[in-house]
């Protein structure tokens, strides 16, 4: 990835997020680029998932600015209502749990995402819905982009199961296609690897690598699995007590003392990611 010219998709400036005297996120400042994965790691309670919450609508900052810049137009997405931020602004997202419509079909589940340009198509009127030949236009296009999805994440087989009684990895994959059906310029996602066995993980992998060369959008990804965030991230932020401490390529940041240091505690080793303890035992025996 690096020899291609980076593009800025999101500027986030100075974003603070108070709970009455609590600082959940403090001054932090990034960019994250278009065709990139970026990561945003740190300890539990260090503020990731009330950054996406700012992201995404769901909380206002105390302070701050998010810039999204999509087809050359700029979105301040601090200043816009939730559905505003999904619908023109193109920006998409999972949850820690999952929010799959349990009850549908995988296939209505990937429909239904769409719902925004077909009622558009529509012009929201029951004429429009019965006799306008650019809404069966556009009807089939919302067809071809869930067959799309449901092949590229191998559930094609089973597009008239109910999504609730998938296997868990074929849901999370679900919920991606689902995201990705809402055509997104910057993909969001809580933790997608949580609670998958390491095949899944792999599937997992494989799915996001290839919306980011194939579809070349940005993801934004969440994740405490840092053998995900070290294989498919261009680009890693670390916070820590909503303090951004480092901000780089996965290596550098995995060799970052500060870095080491928010996972380690005072003196506690048991919580260190794998990978990251890998890294801290090498250097204990000087093969850094
Ligand atoms: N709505 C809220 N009201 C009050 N405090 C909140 C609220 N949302 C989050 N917090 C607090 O903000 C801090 C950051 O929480 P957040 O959920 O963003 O952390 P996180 O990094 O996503 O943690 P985890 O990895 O455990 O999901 C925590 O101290 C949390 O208790």
């Amino acid at each position: 990835m690096s020899s291609i010219q980076k593009t800025p998709l999101l500027d986030v400036q100075h974003l603070t997020m108070r709970f009455g005297g609590l600082v959940a996120i403090d001054d932090v400042s990034f960019t994250a680029n278009n065709r990139e994965i970026t990561a945003i790691i740190g300890p539990n309670g260090a503020g990731k998932t009330t950054l996406f919450n700012c992201l995404t609508g769901f909380y206002k900052p105390t302070v701050g600015c998010l810039k999204l810049v999509r087809d050359e137009q700029h979105y301040l997405l601090e200043r816009m209502p939730g559905h505003d931020i999904t619908k023109h602004a193109h920006v998409a997202r999972t949850f820690q749990n999952i929010r799959l419509f349990s009850r549908m079909t995988v296939l209505e589940n990937l429909l239904v995402a769409q719902h925004n340009k077909l009622q558009r198509a529509s012009k929201f009127t029951l004429a429009g819905l019965l006799g306008l030949s650019s809404y069966k236009n556009v009807e089939q296009s919302a067809v071809d982009l869930a067959r799309f999805w449901l092949d590229r994440i191998n559930l094609t087989a089973r597009a008239d199961f109910e999504a609730g009684n998938l296997p868990y990895g074929d849901q999370r994959r679900l919920e991606i296609a689902r995201a990705m059906c809402t055509e997104p310029a910057l993909l969001c996602l809580d933790e997608p690897a949580a609670g998958l066995n390491p095949r899944e993980s792999a599937a997992l992998n494989e799915l996001l690598l290839a919306i980011r060369e194939e579809i070349g959008i940005g993801i934004l990804l969440i994740e405490h699995d840092m053998s995900v965030v070290m294989r498919i991230s261009d680009h890693v932020i670390v916070l820590d007590y909503g303090r951004k401490i480092a901000d780089g390529e996965p290596e550098d940041v995995r060799n970052n003392p500060e870095v080491i240091k928010a996972y380690l505690g005072e003196d506690d080793t048991e919580e260190l990611p794998e990978e990251i303890k890998q890294d801290v035992e090498a250097a204990a025996r000087g093969e850094n």
